[in-house]
């Protein structure tokens, strides 16, 4: 370790040995944000700064669009497998996609991407299911009878089901025992994996011993469910199936599984993969979601001209059709606005996992975190000018779309999510189906919505209330 620090690492703050830096001290201390300190970290040391953590673990952060960029070509510094908890939630054999790597990790990926685009992810079967939730939805907010509601709440089911059925064929009641369990096991997981770093990535067998309301207990607890979830799925599709015509992603796998051309597929693989979509399902598309439409809510003036545009291009009586999305560029422009100015996952957490590498001449020593500073990206003032202010006309006409670029919501490079294309066409389906028979207002004395919401990997609205009016 001490010839380590000798190597040409990259700036950073003093790191006290074994106590790592004074600034996450005083971050765990004072309880502050880790935006506005990488913020600060930024100005003084630029787009790479090197920091330890307890027991001088190396954590790597990566900011600004251009460095991003480049790092996230980079395999070597995309793995996912040096943090306990991330083994833990690989099943400990580096399977399914969120949390493992390596030439398996990116096989399953391919095959997702390309599965998924053939199936539900078709731009036109996913937007006929999102129109009949979105409908039905719209049903249950209008019963409200102008009562704030919860809006992540009311919509997380009829949102997520349009995954489920991709994934599964199946959907949900939002009060389904199982469903519910689904969502709290996910939010768990979530915030388990936010910790940057526990005591079982230095001593696993910590986790032997722990007790019961643990993390690695907690997690171990979730996984569990999940697996008995994901293994019964996996069965009822097992007796049901008919290979020639797969009827959703878990059928695709089994049929591809069955022809014994690909060694890296298992059913074990397929029941860690299927989890971590269903994770990624249930938390991405709701959050923003739910963003989007508080938003809305709370700037009218954006909200009356997405309604023009919808007026116009689609009309109030019929649902919106594939060709719509690209005809309707401020709606289109409201979600991405909506995606730079949240930034959902403010920091993406990689991992070095097989040996040191280099980063533009850097030394990165092996097992490193690397965070990837995805706010420092989206709110970046060089390239957005005012990025504290929510404004869709930004991302219109020509120069909208290159700005587009340095929108970094959904990753970099391979480690990239692999349904943004999904996400986009659900966002546009529901936010036009709901503004086609809503009006959105905030409850009275209800305060402004803060982009430093909660954070749980993922960043929540504090206050999610809103009232739907008939339009
Ligand atoms: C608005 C919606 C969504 C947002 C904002 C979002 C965001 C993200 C982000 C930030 C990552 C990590 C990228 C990185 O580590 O660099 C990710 C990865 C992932 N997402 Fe999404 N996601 C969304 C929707 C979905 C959906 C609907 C699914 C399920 C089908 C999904 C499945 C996954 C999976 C499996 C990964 C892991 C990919 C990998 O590590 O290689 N996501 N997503």
């Amino acid at each position: 370790r001490f010839l380590e620090y000798r190597k040409n690492l990259p700036p950073g703050p003093f790191n006290i040995p074994l106590l790592g830096s004074w600034e996450f001290l005083r971050l765990w201390w004072t309880g502050g944000s880790l935006t506005e300190m990488y913020a600060r970290l930024g100005d003084k040391y630029g787009p790479i700064i090197f920091m330890r953590h307890v027991l001088d673990a190396p954590i790597v952060t990566i900011r600004q669009y251009d460095t991003l960029k480049e790092s996230g070509k980079d395999i070597r510094l995309n793995g996912s497998t040096v943090p306990y908890f991330f083994r833990l939630m690989s099943d400990f054999n580096n399977r399914g996609m969120s949390f493992s790597d390596g030439p398996k990790w990116h096989l399953n990926k391919k095959f997702a991407i390309a599965t998924l685009g053939k199936l539900g992810f078709n731009k036109q079967r996913v937007m006929t299911m999102a129109t009949n939730d979105c409908s039905s939805a719209v049903d249950k907010l209008l019963m409200k009878k102008g009562q704030p509601v919860n809006i992540e709440h009311e919509l997380f089911g009829a949102i997520t089901n349009v995954v489920m059925q991709v994934l599964m064929s199946r959907q949900f009641d939002i009060d389904d025992p199982v469903f519910k369990q689904l969502r709290e096991d996910g939010v768990t997981l979530f915030g388990i994996a936010a910790k940057l770093k526990s005591p079982y990535d230095f001593a696993p067998w910590l986790a032997y011993i722990a007790g019961e309301n643990s993390d690695a207990r907690r997690l171990r607890r979730v996984m569990d469910r999940f697996a008995a979830f994901c293994n019964q799925v996996i069965e009822e599709h097992e007796a049901t199936i008919c290979p020639e015509e797969p009827r959703d992603y878990v059928d695709a796998y089994l049929a591809s599984m069955a022809t014994g051309k690909v060694s890296h597929m298992s059913k074990e693989d397929l029941r860690v993969g299927l989890k971590d979509m269903i994770v990624g399902g249930m938390e991405g598309p709701s959050v923003i979601l739910g963003w989007l439409l508080l938003l809305t809510a709370e700037h009218q003036e954006i909200q009356a001209r997405m309604v023009a545009e919808i007026e116009e291009v689609i009309g109030f009586d019929r649902s919106a059709v594939l060709d719509d999305e690209a005809r309707c560029p401020y709606v289109r422009a409201v979600i991405v606005e909506t995606m730079r100015y949240v930034a959902l996952t403010p920091f993406h957490r990689h991992s070095v996992p097989h040996g040191a590498t280099t980063f533009r001449g850097y030394y990165i020593p092996n097992g490193s975190i690397i965070l990837e500073d995805v706010h420092s990206c989206n709110h970046d003032p060089a390239v957005f000018g005012d990025p504290e202010t929510f404004r869709p006309e930004r991302f219109l006409g020509e120069r909208g779309e290159q700005l587009r670029k340095h929108e970094a919501t959904f990753g970099f490079g391979p480690r990239m999510c692999p349904a943004i294309a999904y996400s986009y066409t659900v966002l546009f389906i529901f936010l036009v189906g709901l503004l086609q028979r809503l009006k959105l207002v905030l409850p009275e004395g209800a305060e402004p919505q803060s982009n430093r919401g909660a954070y749980n990997v993922g960043v929540r609205p504090t206050q999610p209330l809103l009232i739907a009016l008939p339009r």
